[in-house]
């Protein structure tokens, strides 16, 4: 479905983001990308439908190498690649469900878009894709209106609005809450498994990832330093990726994370007797 072959990039300032990455992503496959900060994973997803423009390397998507079309026919191919950021991108002042229809926008003619009129089937889709993330209700909403889990689940409905073959998932968790991280990585992986559709998701939170993600790729100062499944996340494997240091640090910061959610969870117990 997706493969990425001898991807590099070096940026104009000299800094080398990856070097020679290669990864093949199956059908229905969700792929968490970790590794410390600066190792490249940003650029990673970025190259693959060239928001940045990788330095050499090739990007199959299907049997189309990405990486070498032109403007007219890159802004075609894109289509097929939904993308979600983390702090959302969505359009503050529209409604919910205008938000989800300007994933149509790559679909529809110029004219149509300029005035906002979309197809009925376009109109119906985005309602069940509402639905499907439990916004039904908000659709008339302005986006401003909306939490920071409501904002992400219309960034996942906006996505699959575009009917994509491929998610791109930078970090969709980053600016949530931890319970609400986890039911909105629930809901990107179950969406996932009903479509079939392949996803690569740049995730900070080992334990998240560990948690949802079906394969886990450890990208350390541009390279590929593990791939595979979250099971083999050893202590080991996590001080290759990312380091002895920073690692032993991210697991202090876990472990103290846990004890002030247990404590909150007594707390709310203790006031509800
Ligand atoms: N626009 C840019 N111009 C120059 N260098 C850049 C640019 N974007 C990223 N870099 C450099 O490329 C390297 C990889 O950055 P990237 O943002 O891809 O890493 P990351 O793993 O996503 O980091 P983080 O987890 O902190 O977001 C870093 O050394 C960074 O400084």
């Amino acid at each position: 479905m997706l493969r990425i072959e001898h991807l590099s990039k070096t940026y104009r300032t000299g800094d080398t983001a990856l070097s020679d990455v290669s990864l093949e992503v199956p059908k229905g496959q969700i792929l968490g990308l970790i590794g410390p900060s600066g190792a490249g994973k940003s650029t990673l997803i970025r190259c693959i439908n060239r928001l940045v423009e990788p330095s050499a390397g090739a990007v199959w998507l299907g049997d189309v190498n990405l990486v070498t079309l032109g403007k007219a026919e890159l802004r075609r191919q894109r289509r097929r690649i939904g993308m979600i950021f983390q702090e959302y991108a969505l359009v503050e002042r529209l409604t919910v469900m205008e938000n989800v229809l300007s994933g149509r926008l790559g679909y529809v003619s110029f004219w149509r878009s300029f005035t906002r009129r979309f197809p009925p089937q376009d109109i119906q889709r985005a309602f069940a894709l509402l639905d499907r993330v439990g916004l039904l209700d908000h659709a008339d909403k302005r986006a401003d209106a909306l939490s920071g889990g409501q904002r992400q689940r219309v960034g996942i409905a906006r996505a699959l609005a575009q009917d994509p073959e491929l998610l791109l998932v930078d970090e969709p968790t980053a600016s949530l809450d931890p319970k609400t991280s986890r039911q909105i990585m629930r809901l990107l992986t179950e969406i996932c498994a009903e479509r079939g559709l392949p996803a690569i998701v740049n995730i900070h939170d080992v334990p998240l990832a560990q948690q949802f993600m079906q394969r886990i790729v450890g990208l350390r100062a541009g390279r590929i330093v593990f791939d595979g499944p979250p099971e083999a996340l050893t202590h080991e494997v996590l001080t290759r990726i990312y380091g002895e240091e920073d690692w032993n640090a991210m697991k202090r910061g876990d472990e103290e994370q846990a004890r002030a959610e247990a404590e909150a969870r007594e707390r709310m117990e203790a006031l509800a007797q």
